[in-house]
């Protein structure tokens, strides 16, 4: 028997789990979602020939009902799918902060409830999704959450204590290091190269050490090290990045990432 899936509230992070799923092979014929506007409903149905309804009818259709709208709006779209909402079906939370004590709160008693945080790449299949249980929900769930959100990268199980700094790491992580990119595109323009050129040379620096970081086995320390030569140039540049507090710099950005994802946990923004 096929086990149809709703995503609701299909916005960037819904499309990018959404088309994944499409790639890796699901049936559209399984597969509903959700959008807030008429227009983005029908943008949704060209482009992926998904069926596109309301959040009751999903509600009453769907086993599966993944959730990929922002935390302010979670409680509204809450109270649009409960009283539709048939027993044992999973709900999945995609948002940011939110426990799942505020699901189970607000859907009928014993819903089997879990949250993930996944990350944009998914939209190259390369995401990081973090998966933990809510009160009621099994194995089994967590393993049917693994197999959706598998299709769009990797998945990782963590208590759900956890999330919040799940969150500052890698949800929010890819913005990161956008950021580093933007900075040091901008630092070889300083250094007299065309813009295009200095992109495409941090652009695989950064390709060519996160595959190192991810199939070498070495410690970032030592991947560090073998680039830093004794009185080169590497070294110059760290002493620079320790001098402006780069690091405590990106331990205090984490913690107000963590910080904030605590603060959503109110839903209500
Ligand atoms: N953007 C990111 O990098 C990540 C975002 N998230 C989480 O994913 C969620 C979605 O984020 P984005 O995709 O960036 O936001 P988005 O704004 O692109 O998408 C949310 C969509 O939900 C729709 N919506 C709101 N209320 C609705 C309702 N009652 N019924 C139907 N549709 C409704 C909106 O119209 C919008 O299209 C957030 O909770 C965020 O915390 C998680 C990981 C990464
Ligand atoms: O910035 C945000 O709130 C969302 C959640 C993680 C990444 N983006």
């Amino acid at each position: 028997m096929s086990q149809k899936v709703a995503v609701l509230g299909t916005g960037k992070i819904g499309e990018a789990l959404l088309s994944g799923m499409i790639r890796s092979g699901w049936s559209t014929a399984d597969l509903l979602v959700t959008a807030r506007r008429h227009e983005r409903g029908e943008e949704l149905a060209a482009r992926y020939g998904v069926t596109v309804t309301g959040n009751a009818e999903a509600a009453r259709a769907a086993d599966t009902l993944i959730l990929t709208v922002k935390p302010q709006d979670m409680g509204t779209l809450l109270g649009e799918l409960s009283p539709h909402l048939p027993a044992d079906r999973l709900v999945i939370s995609g948002a940011a902060g939110i426990p799942t004590t505020f699901l189970e709160d607000r859907l009928p008693a014993r819903t089997p409830v879990v949250r993930v945080m996944t990350n944009t790449p998914a939209l190259v299949d390369e995401a990081m999704s973090v998966i933990s249980a809510g009160s009621h929900a099994t194995g089994g769930h967590l393993a049917h959450a693994e197999e959706i959100f598998g299709a769009v990268g990797k998945t990782l199980r963590v208590p759900e204590s956890q999330q919040d700094a799940a969150t500052a790491l890698s949800g929010s992580g890819p913005a990161y290091f956008y950021f580093l990119v933007e900075a040091m595109t901008d630092a070889g323009i300083l250094l007299g190269l065309p813009r295009d050129k200095a992109h495409d040379l941090i652009v695989q620096a950064a390709i060519g050490a996160a595959v190192m970081l991810r199939d070498s086995g070495e410690h970032p320390v030592t991947l560090r090290e073998n680039v830093t030569s004794p009185a080169g140039t590497t070294i110059n540049a760290i002493r620079e990045l320790e001098n402006h507090g780069v690091r405590a710099a990106l331990i205090a950005a984490l913690e107000a990432a963590r910080d904030r994802s605590r603060e959503l946990a109110s839903g209500s923004g």
